[in-house]
């Protein structure tokens, strides 16, 4: 089974020690995560720069392959980093629609891939692009922040988009949030429509990650190994 057919709650490395990023993941694998969120951004599409494919394929390394590793794009012309991502170890990849006017043909890369396919639009970005590469998606990422920073709130009217795409998509494609998402928000996700949820300072930012993973992770209705 797919695990894109069950909830999942992602923690997002983006708030992780990342002189000790294998250690920081495997807190949160140890306490049931299996699918884990990697940000990239490019300084361009977003100011930040993060890291890259040689980074995601060390922490591919150093955890079971079992672990579902979930590349979250944010790059100017996805097209010509998507076989690099592939090859170092990533699952799914998604990308931004607004960084290329392509999105038909990038999903079909991902898949070529052999990796899931997922497209994102940013909160002022209408969602009816999900609704023109629908049979392409294998996940639907409804920003609920603007992207390139974590720790910031999430935007309450995002959620009504979340809500749009998932009677837009149907019950069976994925519907990720991303942004200002913890235990008090994941619930207003689910009741959206979200299946995957992405919480990076709420995990990490933590003083207990594996903790604060269990408590959204319940939150959220995903079922937690005991
Ligand atoms: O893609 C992004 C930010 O652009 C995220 O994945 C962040 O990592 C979410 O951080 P929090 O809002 O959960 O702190
Ligand atoms: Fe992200």
């Amino acid at each position: 089974m797919s695990p894109l057919n069950h909830r999942h709650v992602a923690p997002s490395i983006l708030s992780a020690d990342l002189a000790n990023l294998a250690d920081d993941v495997r807190r949160v694998v140890d306490a049931g995560a299996t699918v884990i969120h990697f940000d990239v951004m490019d300084g361009q599409f977003v100011p930040p720069i993060t890291v890259g494919p040689v980074v995601l394929g060390a922490l591919r390394d150093a955890l079971p392959e079992s672990i579902y590793l979930d590349v979250h794009l944010m790059i100017e012309t996805p097209e010509r980093q998507i076989e690099d991502f592939a090859s170092a170890g990533a699952d799914g990849i998604t990308f931004h629609a607004e960084a290329t006017p392509h999105a038909h043909r990038v999903l079909h890369q991902i898949r070529e891939a052999d990796c899931r396919a997922g497209l994102a639009v940013c909160p002022a970005t209408p969602p009816g692009i999900f609704e023109e590469v629908a049979d392409l998606l294998d996940l639907a990422l409804v920003m609920t922040v603007n992207p390139g920073w974590g720790g910031q709130s999430l935007i309450p009217s995002t959620l009504e988009k979340v809500k749009t795409v998932r009677s837009m998509l149907g019950p069976d494609v994925a519907i990720q949030v991303d942004g200002g998402v913890d235990a008090e928000t994941a619930p207003l996700c689910a009741d959206a429509g979200a299946t995957w949820f992405v919480a990076g300072s709420a995990v990490f930012g933590a003083d207990d990650p594996a903790a604060s993973y269990q408590a959204i992770a319940a939150a959220a209705g995903v079922a937690v190994r005991a």
